[in-house]
Formats: structure tokens, sequence, C-alpha cells
């Protein structure tokens, strides 16, 4: 018999369902669309044939319908990696905890987590309007301190903490080849720096000076293996590096709103992130 897990550890509401996403296991499809805006998640299940389920809680929206037969999840996460960790642990105890025992189940079942976000490119021949798949990404942020050390090559976190002079090292996990080899060559493929904000740990200034100058500069300008830095955003090392330890298969596809080496904003930001959703199910439905 497996361990039991405590009640506060494993925190249920009264209806059963899980803590922060307000799930229960029947609600949440084995492929799951994540996005940071509670708003863009009707931008996706909109393209539902039909959708069954709708709740939310918090920040954590969460639509669960049909495409093609398919039957597939979309939720919203907010921002950062610390709602990655809540979110990514709480989907992988609806499918892989047995919530009436509260034991771990014998037979460890994966999920296929997809992320729609959006993205700051670094590049100058990355231009807004553009999409990125993150082949590898980059966390600054410390949530992998308090998590088994992860495998794998981590030549990008040390690269990074060298530059930016980090007094901790950062991590670095990969997207699944599997997710990555079905995606069509419309989309860049690059590596990724999951930052834990969005104006000074991404090299912004607006009336605090950040204490890194030229951050996103010295990024840029990294190379490792035949491959550069590209972009910035704020979760997508977050979810690799928990999909990496819990067994889920991950991807992150990027919207790139806005460069930075030309001080641009993407004007038609909403068509972009509707042409990534479309992309994604298109691929992946
Ligand atoms: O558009 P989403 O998915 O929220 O992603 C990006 O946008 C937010 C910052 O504006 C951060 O969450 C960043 O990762
Ligand atoms: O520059 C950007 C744009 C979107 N999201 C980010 O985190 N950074």
């Amino acid at each position: 018999m497996s361990r039991q897990i405590p009640e506060s550890e494993l925190i249920l509401n009264a209806d059963g369902s899980i803590y922060h996403l307000h799930l229960k296991p029947e609600n949440l499809a084995t492929l799951v669309f994540t996005v940071g805006d509670p708003d863009r998640v009707s931008m996706v299940s909109k393209y539902f044939d039909q959708v069954d389920f709708k709740v939310s809680k918090r920040e954590f929206v969460t639509h669960t319908g049909r495409i093609r037969g398919k039957r597939v999840t979309v939720m919203s996460t907010g921002m950062g990696t610390d709602n990655v960790e809540i979110l990514m642990t709480e989907l992988d105890s609806l499918v892989n905890v047995d919530l009436k025992t509260h034991t771990v189940k014998p037979k460890e079942k994966s999920l296929e987590i997809i992320r729609l976000g959006t993205s700051g490119s670094m590049q100058t021949d990355l231009p807004v309007g553009s999409l990125l798949v993150s082949e590898i990404a980059v966390g600054v942020d410390t949530l992998m301190q308090f998590y088994p050390k992860l495998e794998g090559n981590q030549d990008w976190a040390k690269l990074v903490q060298d530059t930016l002079d980090l007094t901790f090292l950062p991590y670095q996990a990969s997207a699944s080849k599997k997710l990555l080899e079905k995606l069509p060559s419309d989309f860049h493929r690059g590596v990724t720096l999951t930052a834990p904000g969005f104006y000074a740990p991404q090299g912004r200034e607006i009336r605090l000076k950040p204490k890194m100058e030229n951050m996103f500069e010295r990024l840029a300008n990294l190379e490792l293996a035949g491959l550069r830095m590209t972009n910035f955003e704020m979760e997508t090392a977050g979810y690799y590096a928990m999909g990496q330890l819990l067994n889920h298969r991950m991807l992150s596809l990027n919207a790139i709103v806005a460069n930075r080496p030309s001080g641009e904003f993407d004007k038609e930001a909403e068509k972009t992130v509707d042409r990534m959703i479309r992309a994604a199910l298109k691929v992946y439905c």
C-alpha cells in the first residue's frame, strides 16, 4: 500500500474537486492546452465543436469539450512559474493519485500539455507576428531549488548564470520530442528565457533601473551548439521542468508580440495569438 497523503498536503474542496483548479478527474482530458490569460480560454474553446464543462477559480479557468471527436481541455494559469507549479502538481494528482484513498495510483499516466503563450523576442530577425516553439527553456526563477535535481544537459543554464552573474544556478529543460516533431516548419524554433517578472527580470526599465545592464543584448548574443537564445516569457521552463519530473509530455508555443531590439509591440497581437491557436488545434486535435 503506498503512502497516504495527508489532507493538508493534497487538499480537496467540499465537492471532492482539487483545491486550486476546482477540477475532478472526470473533468480533465488527456490533451490539455494552457494559456496565461483567463480571457484567452474562450479564444481557444470557441473552436471546439462542443464545450461540456466549464469551471473557474481564481486565475484557473477551465473549459473541456470535443474537437473533431477528440476530447480536449483548455485552461488558464495566470502569470509565472509559481502558478505553473500548482497547475502541474494538481493536474498530475488528478490522473496519478486516487483522490478517495489519498494514495498514488500504481500505474502512472501521462498528459500532453501544450502552452499557448505570448512572448517577447530578443532577436532582430524574429519580428512581432512570428510564431515560435520553445525547444529548450532556461528558468531564472528559483522554483527548481525546491525539487529533485533535473537530469540532462544544463549547459544553457550554466551559460546564463555566468552571463548574468547570478548567485544561483538557473535550470534547463526541453520540449517533448514527440510533440515537437508534429509542428509545421513555419514555427521558428528557439531557446526561451523564463523570467520571474516582466520588467527588470526581462531587462525593461520604466522608473527603476535594472541591476543588469544590456540584459537582452547579452542574452541574444549567446550561442551554444548552433542554437541562440530567442525570447522571453514567464512560464515555459517551469512547465518543462515539472513535466520532466512528473513524466508528462510538454510543449510551449509562443506568439511573439514584442520585439526588444526594435522596441515594437505587435499592433495585431490578438490576431497573432489567434493564428497560433488555430495552428495548434489543427496539429494536435
Ligand atoms: O500570454 P501569457 O500566456 O500570459 O504569457 C506571457 O504574458 C505574460 C506577461 O505579459 C506572462 O505570463 C508571459 O509568460
Ligand atoms: O516581452 C514579453 C511579452 C510577453 N510576455 C513576456 O513575458 N514578455
